[in-house]
């Protein structure tokens, strides 16, 4: 069987960690020993961009950062591409299946194509950890262990000056990466897109940290919307897909807040920076994992499902059943955090 890899949607570290674990594990296992990368995610296969993998190319790369072979937002069935077209692509190069590294939209385009009959298995991925069918996607941990560290940073210029200091992290419409890394640094305040709040308690939350003599740290999701907001901040327009480009809410806030409680204050967005470098040893063994994992779905010839991670267990969910509902944070993860605040 020869095996076309693709990475898709926005980078997530651990992704060079799959493409090994799929390539290494089928040619340590005597099970398949004929892989090729698809270029640039969908627009890899849509234009025949094919490049070799082979135990040469995959060579300790589950340490680097990014993907070795590309990534886009490209969408399959958009241009030229389309069910034929990828049918032809992969006759032409003898493919007979594709392992899809990518997110839910990813995913929702893996499935459709595989409903349309071609070979498709998952493998899910995402720095936001918004996929409900897996308890944690590789990239989240070394996320959050990226925007733990600088918190730890802010807190100290914010200590030096006797600032409120503002730290805005990615996650799109989930609150995951703000969650786990304010309780990491030990937030005064987060503010997540499950939970509207308003400015007066976060007002109350910053002050009496600063009573207390601390700077206070408020660590705030991109897709946050104060409860006065009927929509979330968005300034850049919209993406490939049409989604408004978030960012920007922490600078929103900061005058805000400076204002009504007369505490100096300070906004950093942490940005892209939360999914370049090198990833956790964690995210590497799960991405390893779900890599090997794929490569035994492929040769059961299991189309049209995902591997995903189950408490310990590495486990295999059908495309139908992995998507549809993101994985937001629960009140009650939400309520304990809160303990906390202020
Ligand atoms: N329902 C869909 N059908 C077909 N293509 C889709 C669908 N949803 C998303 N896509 C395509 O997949 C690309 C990758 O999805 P995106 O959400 O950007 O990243 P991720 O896979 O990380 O979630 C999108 O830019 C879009 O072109
Ligand atoms: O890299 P881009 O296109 O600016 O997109 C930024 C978005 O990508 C993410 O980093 C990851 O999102 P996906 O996993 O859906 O690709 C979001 O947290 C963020 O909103
Ligand atoms: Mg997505």
């Amino acid at each position: 069987m020869k095996i076309g890899i693709l990475t898709s949607g926005g980078d997530a570290p651990g992704l060079n960690a799959v493409i090994r674990g799929i390539v290494y594990s089928g040619i340590a296992t005597g099970k398949c020993d004929d892989f090729v990368g698809f270029r640039n995610g969908w627009k890899g296969v849509v234009d025949g961009d094919i490049v070799p993998l082979g135990r040469h190319e995959i060579k300790g790369i589950h340490k680097l950062g990014g993907t070795i072979l590309g990534t886009s937002r490209t969408n399959p069935f958009e241009g030229k591409g389309g069910v034929d077209r990828i049918n032809e692509v992969m006759a032409e190069h003898g493919i007979d299946a594709i392992v899809a590294i990518g997110g839910e939209g990813t995913l929702a385009a893996a499935k459709r194509l595989t409903d349309a009959g071609i070979n498709i298995i998952g493998v899910p991925k995402t720095v936001d950890n918004d996929l409900s069918a897996t308890d944690y996607t590789f990239g989240f941990d070394t996320a959050v262990g990226i925007a733990t560290e600088a918190m730890d940073r802010l807190r100290t210029t914010g200590d030096a000056h006797d600032r409120c200091m503002i730290a805005e992290v990615m996650g799109r419409h989930v609150g995951w990466i703000a969650l786990h890394s304010g309780m990491a640094a030990g937030a005064h305040a987060i503010l997540i897109p499950e939970q509207k709040t308003s400015i007066d308690q976060i007002m109350e939350w910053v002050t009496s940290a600063h009573d207390r003599g601390r700077a206070p740290l408020v660590v705030v999701a991109e897709g946050f919307a104060l409860d006065t907001m009927t929509d979330v901040h968005s300034e850049r327009g919209l993406d490939a897909f049409g989604r408004p480009r978030l960012g920007g809410i922490g600078e929103l806030l900061a005058p805000l807040i400076e204002e009504r409680t007369g505490i100096e204050t300070r906004a950093t967005t942490l940005g892209h920076i939360q999914r370049g470098g090198t990833p956790s040893a964690f995210d590497r063994v799960l991405a390893t994992r779900l890599g090997m994992a794929a490569l035994e779905l492929a040769i059961e010839q299991k189309w049209g499902y995902m591997v995903a991670l189950r408490g310990t267990d590495i486990v295999n969910v059908s495309f139908a059943d992995a998507l549809g509902t993101l994985k937001t944070v629960p009140q009650e993860r939400y309520d304990e955090a809160k303990i906390l605040f202020g």
